[in-house]
């Protein structure tokens, strides 16, 4: 092939030619969109220039900062005298990095073996294409990045958009995750390089829920980055200018949804890892006219909830004792605010969901943000925190006050002189200690649960208290290069520090701990990975316009329900990752059966409203179990356009 494109530079010329005697005359290429970004001969990376990006169908498919080749060079070479450095050093070398590119290569080659090598080792792998791996590769995505996948939308793009996205080459399309890079996982903002949480989520909706990978697909938003460093980085793959804001923001996400829902009415749209002051808002902004979701505070919700009701079960007390629960809650962000408002409705619900319970069902949670303790006596809180702020005076008999930090909180030490309080009237008032029975960390702090903390929930009321830790990613020994945004506290500092008898989740996975004499202490993996994929896959098949609190809820039910009272009494109250595509085939199920109930589902392909009213649980669940893709060779033929 090369002499005869050598013969004639005008035909199928590599761009390599360039440089040749020819000149700087244009090569002439019969293949457009992907098909050049995939061809060696061809492709330039992030080196083509708009016009070319325009005039090929490229634009969207490539990360919006053109490149030089000298900056490609230095950007691919910075990669390479890294693994030479990580391999000489040893110990720090990242070796689920080396991991994650080996099949990330496999991901390019061939996504039928990878899907099928995914699959068959999840519980070893999606530690890598997921959390905690998932957040160092977007870390260094800048250096990782080689073949793109997805699409980039960018603040350069606007007014452009409804025409990009038929760029992209696959007439249908099930499941977009899309970013805006503002806060992955617990790790801030990273810009461009956010698309990697994208590609993950996605990964696990193919391998857990069976959506056909030629369907999904990653999208990053670039409306800029605040993050310093990689503004100043001359190598950043994305737009190097600080973050749109207000209605200049919203309009680019507005566009992007016009367009997307524009070319593929019947998609669903998964929002992750935007920073929590647009989380809400987009929410508000789109949950009732299309089909989308926040998993941050969602899905989270669904999945905290299933693990709160776990954790009462595993005290031997019926799940209808939950609304007694004492709950800490450290962060107030998307996922904090999220659980926090999804316990108290749970709460409500079986208090007797009228306006009294909704309101006493408050009185069970202490939230701690960056300031401490939330209380009315704060003066500015933001909005979605405000219903979780407690009243003062209720806090001065628990002897704390505003700002109360999280060893105050859980052990009640301000104030207190033994168990009493001084009170100007009566002298002294008998201390309400709070003694939480479940501490949950969503506050993106690594080691928040300090010692202290630990110690200081020995006092808990409860005959087994409840650990989440949930921040990711995670640090440990292979994650030596993560300097933030790491779990609360570790399993093993958590059954040391209280004892054996407690019940851990964390959001990365960690090892069970040996506790000595034959037992092992459970550490359960709290992450929304056990629910946004079966609420993706349950809104598809059913045909929901739709993602309603009632899908959301029979999600969380459902999980909740899977976990035997054998394994919850041993304080396995998620299940383990190896079942994943079981437990999302039932989440997905139960997702289908709300909308059905709610009137919601119009049906998918030859399966219509009608005929999805007809089906019972179990044939729903065939239904759902027939509509999973499996990673199986097709056989092929050809056939001429
Ligand atoms: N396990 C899971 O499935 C999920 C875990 N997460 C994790 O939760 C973390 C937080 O996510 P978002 O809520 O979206 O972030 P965010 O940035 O919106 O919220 C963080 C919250 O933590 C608070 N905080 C900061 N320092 C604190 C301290 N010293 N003590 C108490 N609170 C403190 C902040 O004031 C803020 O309210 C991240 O690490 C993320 O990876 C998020 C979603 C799902
Ligand atoms: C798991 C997840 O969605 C997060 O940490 O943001
Ligand atoms: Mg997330």
């Amino acid at each position: 092939m090369s002499s005869s494109c050598s013969g004639n530079p005008l035909i199928m010329s590599p761009t390599r030619s360039f440089t040749t005697t020819e000149g700087h005359r244009p090569t002439i290429v019969h293949k457009r969109s992907l098909d050049i970004l995939h061809d060696p001969w061809f492709n330039k990376g992030t080196a083509f220039t708009m016009t070319e990006r325009d005039r090929l169908d490229l634009r969207g498919l490539l990360p919006p900062n053109v490149m030089s080749t000298d900056q490609q060079i230095d950007r691919f070479m910075a990669d390479l005298k890294r693994l030479q450095v990580q391999a000489r050093d040893g110990p720090s070398d990242p070796y689920a990095l080396a991991k994650w590119r080996i099949l990330n290569r496999l991901h390019d080659r061939n996504e039928t073996m990878y899907y099928k090598v995914l699959i068959a080792n999840i519980e070893e792998y999606a530690p890598i294409v997921y959390t905690p791996t998932v957040g160092l590769v977007c870390q260094n995505y800048g250096g990782l990045f080689r073949r793109p996948r997805g699409m980039y939308f960018s603040a350069e793009d606007r007014g452009e958009m409804m025409s990009m996205v038929y760029n992209w080459p696959a007439d249908q399309v099930d499941m977009i995750v899309v970013t805006d890079g503002s806060r992955i996982l617990g790790l801030g903002d990273l810009g461009v390089q956010g698309i990697g949480i994208a590609i993950g989520k996605l990964d696990l909706y193919v391998a857990a829920a069976g959506i056909n990978p030629q369907r999904v697909l990653p999208v990053m938003i670039d409306v800029g980055t605040n993050n310093e460093k990689l503004l100043k980085d001359p190598l950043y793959l994305g737009l190097q200018r600080h973050r749109f804001e207000g209605e200049e923001y919203l309009a680019v996400i507005d566009e992007f949804m016009e367009a997307v829902f524009t070319r593929w009415p019947h998609v669903i749209v998964q929002f992750e890892d935007f920073q929590s002051k647009w989380a809400f808002k987009l929410l508000q902004r789109y949950r009732s006219t299309y089909r989308m979701f926040n998993d941050d505070v969602q899905g989270t919700a669904g999945v905290a909830i299933a693990g709160l009701l776990g954790a009462v079960r595993a005290q031997g007390r019926p799940m209808i004792d939950f609304p007694k629960q004492k709950i800490v809650v450290a962060g107030a962000g998307s996922a904090g605010i999220g659980v926090l408002n999804a316990a108290r409705k749970t709460m409500a619900r079986m208090l007797g969901n009228n306006e009294s319970a909704f309101e006493s069902a408050l009185r069970q949670f202490w939230v701690v943000d960056a300031n401490g303790l939330i209380t009315d006596e704060r003066e500015y809180i933001d909005p979605e925190a405000r219903p979780f702020a407690r009243k003062i005076k209720e806090i001065h008999r628990q002897g704390l006050k505003e700002g109360a930090n999280l060893v105050e909180v859980v052990f009640a030490s301000f104030l207190c002189l033994g168990n009493r309080i001084p009170v100007q009237a009566s002298g002294f008032l008998p201390v309400e200690q709070v003694k939480p029975d479940v501490l949950l960390g969503l506050s993106a702090v690594g080691g928040l649960f300090s010692k202290e903390v630990l110690e200081a929930l020995k006092g808990s009321t409860s005959t087994r208290p409840a650990i989440f830790a949930m921040s990711n990613p995670t640090k440990n020994g292979m994650f030596l290069v993560f300097d933030w945004g790491e779990a609360e506290c570790t399993p093993e500092e958590a059954f040391s520090i209280i004892g054996d008898n407690i019940i851990f989740a964390s959001g990365s996975p960690f090892n069970n701990v040996d506790l000595g004499n034959g037992h092992i202490g459970h550490c359960n993996q709290g992450n929304n990975m056990y629910l946004f994929p079966g609420i993706g896959l349950g809104t598809l098949l059913s045909g929901s316009r739709i993602i309603s609190e009632g899908m959301l809820q029979a999600a969380a039910e459902c999980l909740a329900a899977y976990m035997t009272e054998e394994d919850v009494a041993k304080g396995i109250i998620y299940p383990s990752i190896s079942s994943i595509r079981d437990i999302t085939k039932e989440v997905a199920a139960a997702v289908i059966k709300e909308a059905i109930e709610e009137d919601l589902a119009e049906g998918y392909r030859e399966m219509d409203a009608r005929e999805l009213q007809k089906l019972n649980e179990e044939e729903i669940v065939e239904y759902v179990k027939n509509n999973m893709w499996s990673p199986e060779y097709p056989t092929l033929v050809y056939k001429q356009d």
